[in-house]
């Protein structure tokens, strides 16, 4: 039944995946706020249904699939995981100061040596690059990327596996290696090629025209994300 849900979502190209994210907001009235929220609410939900509350590193990119990382924080805290953020490179744009702000205000520590931050926790979320990613990944991101591809600890990658080229997907097959893929609006064309145990659907936000022309599952209950396969 879920393989079943899955064949019947269309996989979103780049320049599609940017198209619904700008006709959401110039279209439909949403707020980029609005739409970061529930996107990182749902990835922390995701989370919570596959994972026992331990500690988590959650490594933060410079863009918006960043700010979903820090929302995700902020609610994992609020559910009782052990939270750290990784955040490397902070554009100083009042969306993601803000959000970095709540989290200083839920105590949540920003650790600056990634590789002790890796051995001291149970789950990795990669927030760093979403459906904007393009080429290869430049520094600091490449050190980042080396080290999360270097260990063995679950990683849990928000919309598109860090890396990866977001249609092609892992074109080397040097690249991460995902347990868990949260896809937010719709997947993506890589996700054809992700291997990992879980993959959810998160950004319970989709007008229903939108929803039934891209092929979206019906969400179930009051959740914010739903287990693709
Ligand atoms: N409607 C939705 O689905 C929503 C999705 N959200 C999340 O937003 C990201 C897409 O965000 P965007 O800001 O457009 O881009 P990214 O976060 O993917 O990255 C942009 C950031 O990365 C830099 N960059 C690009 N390529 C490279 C590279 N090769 N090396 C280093 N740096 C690179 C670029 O300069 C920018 O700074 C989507 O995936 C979702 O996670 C919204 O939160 C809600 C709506
Ligand atoms: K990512």
């Amino acid at each position: 039944m879920e393989q079943h849900m899955l064949a019947n979502i269309k996989l979103l190209g780049q320049k599609a995946a940017q198209a619904i994210d700008v006709d959401l907001m110039a279209k439909h009235g949403f707020a980029i706020e609005q739409l970061m929220e529930l996107a990182g609410l749902s990835v922390a939900e995701s989370i919570a249904a596959e994972y026992a509350r331990g500690r988590v590193l959650l490594c933060i990119g410079p863009g918006n699939n960043g700010g979903d990382g820090l929302v995700a924080a902020r609610h994992l805290a609020l559910y009782g995981y052990r939270v750290a953020l990784f955040y490397p490179k902070q554009p100083q744009k009042d969306l993601y100061r803000g959000l970095l702000r709540q989290c200083h205000a839920f105590q949540i520590p920003v650790v600056q040596d990634l590789a002790t931050a890796i051995g001291d926790s149970d789950v990795i979320v990669d927030a760093l690059f979403g459906f904007s990613f393009a080429g290869l990944p430049r520094a600091p991101f490449d050190r980042v990327l080396e080290a999360l591809c270097g260990t063995d600890k679950p990683i849990v990658s928000v919309d598109v596996p860090s890396g990866w080229d977001v249609e092609a997907g892992d074109r080397e097959g040097t690249g991460l290696r995902p347990d868990m893929l949260i896809s937010l609006t719709a997947p993506k064309k890589c996700a054809a090629g992700f291997k990992g145990r879980f993959h959810y659907l998160g950004g319970r936000f989709v007008p229903p025209e939108m929803a039934a022309s891209l092929g979206l599952p019906d969400y179930p209950g009051t959740s914010s994300c739903i287990r693709l396969h």
